[in-house]
């Protein structure tokens, strides 16, 4: 296979370049750049010496159309105006950026502030929570790829909402992200000084995911619900931690959520729902494609605790991407994707 990435040298580019090169299928990557073109990657990036040396390309659409994938890793607002153009001429589109998840353009237009991308093709893309959409996504030309933050919450929430066991109208959402989650672009907010030894709430109830955590438990739990979400940034480098909170219906006990993640997601490689652990941490799924879940009733309060863990980069952008990729390919969904944790 033929890969282009546009962004390649941003976060979500970085990550998809160290997983596709280990990719059985990927013959070829392309490097595209809006800023840098003919910069030799390695001169940007000297960790990649000897593995890409080559200049970064121009965005070229004659070049693009001939890729079997194009992976665009940019800023919200830029694959608007690059995909629709590439839709139905070839490639298979995989989107890392919001602009493509909001099924109402109102909403995207509003959380965003951004004019949103056509109907047609809004219409045209499926949400990548590959778990949860694998049907769509095998036959779909333009994959948008979900957010970091929705990754985690609707993966530990869904079944539990769809299932019934939770009150969905209840949810409170308690998000912390790594800084890499802001991708490499220097900001006040990731400033070594400001970020080390601190604890950031940021985008208090105006977070862009509302909407995407909203939608998604609405498309894949059937409740139509609001939601209370919060998010912090960690001084550490990569790694989110969701914790959830919800009343647990009358008569459901702590067993059944278990079992009824376990049963879920018994045929899905990358999740791993977790009992009895004394210890549940970001580290233990860092720079892999695994999403931890981990779920205990408080006797007391009748409520459920659920958290769940991924690396941000990883199942949160770049691994999730690629396990798209696998779907539409027909391949292994697995495929270039078994990295062990990096736990110490
Ligand atoms: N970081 C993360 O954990 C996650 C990020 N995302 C989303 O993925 C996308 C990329 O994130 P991330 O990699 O962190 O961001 P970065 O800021 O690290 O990288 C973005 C890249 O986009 C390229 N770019 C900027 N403007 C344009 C343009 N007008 N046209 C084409 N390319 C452009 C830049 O490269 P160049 O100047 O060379 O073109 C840059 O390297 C974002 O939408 C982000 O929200 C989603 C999930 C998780
Ligand atoms: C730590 C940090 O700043 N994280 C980013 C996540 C970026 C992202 O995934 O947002 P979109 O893909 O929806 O643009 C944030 O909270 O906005």
């Amino acid at each position: 296979m033929k890969v282009g990435i546009i962004g390649a040298s941003g976060y979500g580019g970085l990550e998809l370049i160290r997983l596709l090169h280990n990719h059985p299928q990927v013959a070829k990557i392309d490097l595209y750049s809006s800023s840098e073109e003919g910069k030799k990657f390695s001169s940007k990036y000297p960790f990649l010496t000897k593995l890409y040396d080559r200049p970064l390309e121009k965005i070229d659409y004659d070049q693009l159309v001939n890729c079997d994938v194009v992976f665009a890793s940019t800023p919200a607002g830029v694959t608007t105006e690059l995909f629709p153009p590439l839709l139905d001429k070839g490639p298979r589109l995989i989107d890392l950026a919001g602009d493509f998840r909001l099924k109402d353009p109102k909403l995207y237009a509003h959380w965003y502030g951004k004019s949103p991308p056509s109907i047609d093709s809004i219409e045209k893309g499926a949400y990548g929570l590959t778990e949860w959409n694998r049907d769509e996504i095998r036959n779909a030309q333009l994959i948008a790829n979900p957010g970091c933050y929705p990754t985690a919450t609707l993966l530990s929430l869904v079944p539990l909402v769809k299932a019934r066991l939770i009150d969905a109208t209840q949810i409170i959402i308690d998000a912390k992200s790594g800084v890499s989650g802001a991708g490499n672009t220097p900001g006040r907010m990731t400033h070594f000084s400001e970020t080390n030894e601190n604890l950031t709430i940021y985008k208090l109830h105006e977070h862009q995911h509302i909407p995407e955590i909203e939608q998604g438990i609405r498309l894949f739990g059937n409740e139509k619900v609001t939601v209370t979400f919060t998010t912090h940034l960690i001084p550490m480098t990569r790694g989110i931690m969701t914790t959830s909170y919800a009343p647990v219906h009358a008569n459901v006990t702590e067993q059944d959520l278990v079992d009824c993640l376990r049963q879920t997601y018994e045929l899905s490689p990358f999740i791993r729902v977790m009992t009895d652990v004394g210890k549940f941490c970001t580290k233990q799924v860092y720079g892999s494609n695994y999403c931890d879940i981990h779920v205990k009733v408080d006797s007391r309060t009748n409520r459920a605790t659920i958290v769940a863990v991924i690396d941000n980069v990883v199942k949160g952008a770049a691994g999730q991407a690629i396990q798209n990729m696998n779907v539409q390919f027909g391949l292994d969904e697995t495929t270039g994707l078994t990295q062990v944790p990096l736990f110490i």
